[in-house]
């Protein structure tokens, strides 16, 4: 399962990646915003999370008008890696060294043919299980030693 969420800068954007999950039978579940009235991105990012840390999704994308704001609320919570990509070199990279477990994008970055390649980049990129990339990640989550 996909955890879906956005704001009102990313909802339009959202609607095309969901018509291009749907093409491919994805299984998703979105949690929103579910219109394009003015709101507050940090619910949406939460909500994600939570999804993903509870084991309910594998994976998550989140969209807000530059992906900034998102992913920053993504990334205070251990065991998330959200990468906020707009191209697909970052897509596969992100997969394939920081195992990132949710892509953000900026809806009012990326028009809907490079964001839907970006997902599929990043939904099929595996990690690479590379010992160093596995010893960096652990570093992140690690208790501070300096
Ligand atoms: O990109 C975002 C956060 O990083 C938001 O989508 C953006 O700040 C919303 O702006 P506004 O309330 O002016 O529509």
């Amino acid at each position: 399962m996909i955890a879906l969420g956005c704001d009102h800068g990313g909802f339009e954007l959202m609607q095309e990646v969901k018509k291009h999950l749907d093409e491919q039978k994805i299984a998703y579940k979105d949690f929103g915003t579910y219109d394009t009235k003015s709101t507050d991105y940090p619910v949406y990012a939460k909500k994600v999370v939570k999804s993903i840390l509870s084991g309910e999704s594998e994976k998550g994308i989140l969209i807000c008008g530059t992906g900034i704001g998102i992913s920053i609320t993504a990334n205070r919570y251990k065991g998330i890696r959200a990468a906020l990509c707009s191209d697909c070199f970052s897509a596969a990279a992100t997969r394939e060294h920081n195992d990132a477990n949710i892509l953000a994008m900026g809806g009012r970055v990326l028009g809907a043919g490079l964001a839907c390649r970006i997902v599929d980049t990043f939904l099929n990129t595996p990690f690479s299980e590379g010992e160093r990339h596995k010893r960096r990640i652990a570093m992140i989550d690690a208790p501070d030693e300096a």
